[in-house]
């Protein structure tokens, strides 16, 4: 059986899951096999396992952090909100269906054996499992029925640390209040507390702290500095997601659609020397970008009114007009299309007709497909012409099916990972292409395909094409230097049970 430690969080955002990964990685350094678990998770960022199940973003960081292999063990229920009212309820990696707040509050009791089936798997596998809890154990309306937080920590019997962010103020009344707010068992498993991103002398500091522990008797264990650090956690996403500007000499716009889903497309892309991504919500925004990115949505036909009322999709139709690259990943290429049907309200419900960019049609069913792939890009011209025969690997998550005229270019020749099943995927017209690969740009060869037109047409040097993973592990290696510097770890040691 497996020791435990659990982070619960004051409230969302406070770190909970940069602290999870960054005490992986510590453990997983000093020889434990280690693994991350988030009963729930809510995100639209998700990403596919290589048994073609779907999981949450922020745990797969966290297992490569840990070293291993993403598993939905670490992630049995993942929540993607599809409306104001409801989401897309996934549990174990495959689609429950869809649920309003409120019936999903009433059935959440129901998928207790669901999880303790997950946590069991990595339960029997590995030494320590470092649990994340969502939002704050103090949501006393919530309590009731919880599975994420006080709820699972009693199920799996796990100490607590909880993370306080003294960033956004108020760090001593989070604390403190949520401790208060405890039922008495609840608050004897908080073992310590954790102040977040701190940025200032902490000797100012520590009176508050000697105060903090004199009220509730539980020590603080870390003082955490704010550090900025590449690495992919909602938080930081939801971040570059405001950038606007375009710093770089190779201007790459992608269109911000109220839905977007797996922005994490494009972090090799911010990664090269010499392009600027920019995230652009607006007609006005919108420029003359030199290559233009239509990214995933969990509403594809939602998004493309969003794109027709506000002006954007007039714009990508001039911008395709005037020799533009384009590029349509999953609900972007739907999108391009000429036509979008949803007989059976998967999404949106009715039909819509799409920009009219590719010639294909979308139709949304109510099976999801989901697997992982890989192929070759197929032979391609003019401005996509050095992309022809480059390695295409990535991953698919999608409802609708998209078929291209008879006759038409594919993008890629591909394989599924998981049937063995060859198909072609996405089409290319000209100036504009579209592909069902999440990940595809985190291929080299195909980047530097895209870009090196781009670079010679701009006079300007090649990019460095970094090497994604060894860039991942170096800066889990930092944030691991951070965490042994600012946590007491040979306490975190004693509350996991193993000094
Ligand atoms: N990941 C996506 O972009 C999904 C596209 C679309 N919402 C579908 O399910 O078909």
């Amino acid at each position: 059986m497996a020791k435990n430690l659990m982070i619960q969080g004051t409230m969302s955002n406070a770190g909970k899951s940069i602290l999870t990964a960054g005490i992986l990685r510590v453990l997983k350094q000093d020889g434990y096999r280690v693994a991350p678990f988030k009963s729930q998770n809510m995100a639209l960022n998700s990403y596919i396992t290589r048994e073609g199940l779907e999981m949450g973003r922020a745990q797969v960081m966290q297992a490569e952090a840990a070293g291993i292999e993403p598993n939905v063990w670490m992630n049995p229920i993942l929540l993607k909100p599809n409306s104001d009212m409801g989401s897309q309820v996934i549990v174990n990696g495959e689609v429950f269906g869809n649920r309003e707040a409120r019936d999903y509050f009433r059935m959440k009791k129901s998928l207790i054996p669901s999880i303790m089936k997950a946590y069991g798997e990595l339960d029997s596998r590995y030494d320590i499992i470092v649990i994340e809890g969502a939002g704050s154990p103090a949501e006393i309306n919530l309590k009731e029925n919880d599975i994420v937080n006080m709820g699972l920590a009693a199920l799996v019997d796990a100490p607590v640390l909880l993370v306080g962010d003294i960033d956004r103020g108020g760090v001593f009344a989070q604390l403190l209040g949520t401790i208060w707010l405890l039922e008495e068992e609840e608050r004897a498993r908080v073992k310590g507390l954790v102040i977040n991103k701190f940025r200032g002398d902490k000797s100012i500091l520590d009176p508050g702290l000697m105060q903090l522990y004199d009220k509730c008797g539980i020590p603080v264990t870390g003082v955490i500095p704010y550090v900025r650090l590449d690495i992919d956690e909602e938080d930081s996403l939801s971040e570059k997601l405001e950038q606007r500007t375009a710093a770089g000499r190779i201007d790459a716009a992608v269109i911000r659609v109220p839905h977007i889903s797996n922005f994490t497309d494009f972090g090799m892309l911010e990664g090269c020397e010499g392009v600027s991504v920019r995230y652009v919500k607006s007609a006005g925004e919108l420029g003359k970008p030199d290559l233009l990115l239509l990214p995933g949505s969990k509403n594809t036909m939602a998004d493309l009114l969003w794109l027709r009322e506000n002006g954007l999709e007039a714009g990508i139709q001039r911008l395709a007009g005037e020799g533009c690259r384009i590029m349509g990943i999953c609900g972007g290429y739907q999108m391009l299309g000429s036509l979008l049907e949803d007989p059976e309200g998967v999404e949106h419900g009715g039909s819509l007709a799409g920009m009219g960019l590719l010639p294909v049609v979308t139709r949304f069913r109510g099976k999801k497909h989901r697997t992982r792939v890989e192929g070759n890009v197929g032979k391609l011209s003019g401005v996509f012409e050095q992309m022809s025969g480059t390695r295409a690997e990535g991953y698919e998550i999608h409802m609708g099916e998209s078929t291209a005229d008879e006759g038409c270019r594919c993008f890629a020749d591909v394989t599924d990972c998981v049937t063995g099943q060859q198909y072609a995927d996405g089409c290319v017209k000209g100036n504009v292409c579209g592909t069902y690969i999440h990940g595809i740009l985190d291929s080299p060869e195909l980047l530097k395909g895209m870009l090196e037109p781009l670079y010679r047409e701009k006079g300007i040097q090649p990019g460095i094409y970094r090497d994604l993973q060894a860039y991942k592990q170096e800066q889990y290696d930092r944030l691991a230097d951070v965490i042994r510097m600012h946590l007491d770890m040979e306490a975190v040691y004693r509350i996991i049970g193993l000094d």
